[in-house]
């Protein structure tokens, strides 16, 4: 959600070292539904930032900036954006790929980058008429990185476009095998990433009509897999602007932590987006910002990677309150009260035959104390 001014939001629309995603490929997304009596409450979780572990992030030494890809990214964007982006970062790599590090002391409070919106790649790149075509936000996004890639050293934005991931880092569960999808066909994220595919499928033959029409030489050889990755990006690294979707180069090397205050600012004023610190950083400690307040399944999808202990964590269930039922309005009224948190984005929504789904955060301290309050919601989750 965009507060208008001010956050920005990325869009769950973020992702780790393969090894750590294939990690998490194997996460059931179902443990409350389980059929085996609840576990003690697991231990409220350590109140720690998220650190990488690689030696080149602990902060016990200054990470080397990724010369090879990314040397020459900071002195375009400064030249970019007539201004310096930030006298805090440097470039580097950790366990969560391209990353960004203080270069020296960072106190709490230290506005640590100011990325102007002329730098932003965002819809209002592209021509006219692929603009209006009947295609999402991230699919015209994708669009532009599409042409971007396809123009190499003769893109104004070539610096950056060469430090984004390849489509063998992208870990989000559509470039997932059919085998590999296998293991996670109970939770919702499976259903999503099949719709996700089957929506990329049906706009990639719109815009690829639009594109041979008015871009021929984007659309020359583009492939379907080209198409997915390109959305990938902007869907793990795009953030919710007033043009609807932007890539802000350098603020999209932050990774996320799921405890972080410091969020992207947007000032639409003034023109650029800034991040503040919300901490003291030693020099070559990792910068972590929070993407908002995410589930691991929404990480997943979009990002490629979950988080252990993730405060924000939900899981959906299939309830019935049958419409005849006596006590239906006072089941509602107490499912909501005691024990679900209802989303705006799932929300409850009528399926046929008298059901709701209804998405609840889970209490991750107590989730079974609060939902034995309310016998009939404890059977449903964990039978
Ligand atoms: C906005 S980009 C951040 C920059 C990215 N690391 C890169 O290499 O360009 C988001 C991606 O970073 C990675 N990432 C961010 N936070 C992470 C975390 N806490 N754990 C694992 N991977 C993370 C994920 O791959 C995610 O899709």
């Amino acid at each position: 959600m965009l507060c208008p001014s001010r956050l920005a939001k990325l869009r769950p629309l973020p992702r780790p070292l393969l090894a750590a995603a294939r990690r998490h490929r194997g996460v059931d997304l179902r443990c409350a539904i389980s059929s085996s009596p609840p576990p003690p409450p697991p231990p409220p979780p350590p109140q720690v930032r998220l650190r990488t572990t690689s030696s080149s992030s602990t902060g016990l030494g200054m990470p080397s900036v990724d010369e090879e890809e990314c040397g020459d990214f900071l002195p375009w964007l400064e030249r970019k954006a007539g201004a310096e982006v930030s006298p805090f970062l440097s470039v580097g790599k950790s366990a969560y790929g391209r990353s960004l590090f203080a270069s020296k002391s960072i106190r709490a409070g230290d506005s640590i980058l100011k990325v102007p919106f002329n730098v932003e790649i965002s819809p209002d790149d592209l021509l006219p008429e692929i603009r209006s075509c009947k295609v999402g936000n991230v699919a015209k996004l994708a669009a532009i990185v599409l042409k971007e890639q396809k123009m190499g050293q003769d893109s104004e934005w070539a610096p950056y476009i060469r430090c984004l991931p390849q489509p063998e880092e992208m870990h989000s569960t559509v470039f997932w095998s059919d085998e590999e999808l296998e293991m996670i066909k109970e939770s919702s994220v499976y259903q999503r990433t099949i719709d996700r595919k089957v929506g990329m499928e049906r706009e990639f033959s719109v815009l690829r009509h639009a594109l041979d029409c008015h871009l021929p030489e984007v659309s020359k050889d583009m492939k379907f897999e080209d198409f997915m990755h390109a959305c990938a990006l902007v869907e793990s690294r795009a953030w919710e602007s007033s043009k609807g979707y932007s890539l802000v180069p350098f603020a999209d090397f932050l990774n996320h932590d799921g405890l972080a205050k410091a969020v992207l600012l947007r000032d639409e004023q003034k023109q650029f987006s800034e991040v503040i610190a919300d901490h003291n950083y030693a020099p070559g400690e990792q910068v972590l910002i929070s993407y908002g307040k995410l589930s691991n399944a929404v990480l997943l999808l979009d990002f490629g990677f979950t988080i252990p202990h993730n405060i924000y964590d939900e899981v959906q269930i299939q309830f019935n309150v049958p419409l005849q039922d006596p006590l239906y309005e006072m089941k509602l009224y107490l499912l909501q009260r005691h024990c679900l948190q209802i989303t705006h984005n799932f929300g409850i929504s009528k399926c046929p035959a008298d059901s709701f789904t209804i998405k609840l955060v889970l209490m991750l301290y107590f989730p079974y104390i609060r939902c034995h309050k309310f016998e009939t919601v404890s059977i449903g989750m964990f039978l």
